[in-house]
């Protein structure tokens, strides 16, 4: 079964391509879509361990010129020295402006490799193929490339769109359970802050997806790229409407930084925010307490934490300042008004709501 999607992003849309043991038919969709012949893999050990063969065998057959980069794996390599050696292998092999970059793996990989081919000789061709439940269901899809700062998440990137993306999730049997679940927090945004509907499929379909079935996986995957291909076809640069995907992001990615990158991941930090801001909500009368519970045994569902680490508000608030929805010192943040309805708002009283919040510890209903 191949299922295909297409961000339509006007001369610079792209398709994506999603199945089950797909990633031998990456050379025809890379041609289909005028790719360099010229390209290099960039990932890490640990994946090129699994896929990185298979991966260059099949493009090597449909005629292209493969070099491969190891990266260090984690999210505390995602930083400029990291994309240095990036560089050094790129200028190294003599890679032009008609050479491509191929990132194989997780967010971070493709990331990296999105930011790296953003700025490479001003501008090089890339394509994604992701590895990670996360990278399937988000990073991969929306042109958001970046490295972290030791102070802030992300703070320096690029908007910057792949030619294709290729998701094959058969790729996922290799995939620690932990790192399963980190992707399954981005499926639950989704469902939060747009579509009560597939919330619920979530819960229905818990075993089905933890099984891993292929045919429950893609409907996911799928219904999953086509909500943020939806958001980025109106609001590619995250002028506002996009920022409903950062749902859970403040303080998950303050948690993320207080915590040193790498000691949460991506997913969970994200589920931890999207209680406090749901939570928040409910402070509001956005949405219900019952709301608020059934968010949170979602997340516990999947093997999600969802209280968040002890630090003082002030560092939490601190570290939100850092946040790119900061605009004129002013943060907004984005609040559920239900299950399956979002918007974004300044919070006049953050600090004291915070402080409850934190105090109180998340109810549970
Ligand atoms: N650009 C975006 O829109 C966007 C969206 C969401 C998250 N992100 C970023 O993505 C990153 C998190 O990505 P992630 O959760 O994929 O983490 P990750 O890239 O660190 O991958 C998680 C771990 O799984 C391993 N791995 C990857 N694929 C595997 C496989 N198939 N089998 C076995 N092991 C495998 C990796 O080596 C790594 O150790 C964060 O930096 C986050 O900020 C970006
Ligand atoms: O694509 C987006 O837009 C998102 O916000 C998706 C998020 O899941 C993702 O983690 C993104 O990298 C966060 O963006 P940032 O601008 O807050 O760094
Ligand atoms: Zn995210």
């Amino acid at each position: 079964m191949l299922e295909r999607l297409v961000v339509g992003l006007g001369d610079r849309a792209y398709p994506i391509w999603i199945g089950h043991g797909i990633l031998d038919r990456l050379g025809e969709a890379l041609q289909a879509v005028e790719f360099p012949k010229k390209l290099a893999i960039v990932t890490n050990s640990a994946i090129a361990d699994h896929y990185g063969e298979l991966v260059q065998q099949a493009l090597v057959d449909s005629g292209f010129a493969v070099s491969i980069i190891i990266l260090p794996d984690g999210e505390e390599h995602k930083n400029f020295i990291t994309l240095q050696k990036i560089f050094d292998q790129l200028i190294e092999q003599g890679f032009d402006r008609s050479s491509g970059l191929l990132a194989l793996g997780g967010g971070v990989i493709g990331d990296m490799v999105g930011f790296a081919a953003a700025i490479f000789l001003r501008g090089i061709a890339f394509a994604q193929v992701p590895t990670t439940l996360l990278a399937q269901v988000d990073s991969s899809v929306g042109g958001k490339t970046a490295v972290n700062h030791p102070l802030g998440k992300n703070l320096i990137g690029a908007f910057y769109q792949p030619r294709h993306v290729h998701i094959d999730v058969a790729t996922l049997a290799t995939l620690p359970n932990r790192e399963f679940a980190a992707g399954m927090a981005e499926v639950v945004k989704y469902g939060v802050i747009c579509d009560r509907e597939f919330f619920n499929v979530l819960s229905e379909q818990r075993e089905a997806l933890c099984q891993q079935d292929p045919e429950a996986l893609i409907r996911v995957v799928k219904k999953s790229c086509q909500i943020k291909a939806n958001v980025v076809e109106i609001d590619e640069k995250e002028s506002s409407f996009r920022a409903i995907l950062n749902f859970g992001h403040t303080f998950g990615h303050a948690v993320e930084a207080l915590a040193g990158y790498g000691a949460y991941r991506h997913g969970e930090a994200v589920a931890i925010g999207m209680v406090v801001a749901a939570e928040i909500s409910r402070r509001l009368d956005l949405c219900s307490q019952q709301d608020v519970s059934a968010i949170r045994e979602l997340l516990i569902s999947f093997g999600l934490p969802v209280d968040p680490p002890t630090y003082s508000v002030a560092d939490y608030i601190q570290a939100m300042q850092r946040d790119k929805k900061v605009s004129e010192g002013i943060l907004r943040l984005v609040l559920n008004r239900g299950i399956g309805d979002c918007l974004i708002q300044e919070v006049p009283g953050l600090d004291a709501l915070l402080t409850d919040t934190l105090k109180a510890g998340i109810s549970r209903g």
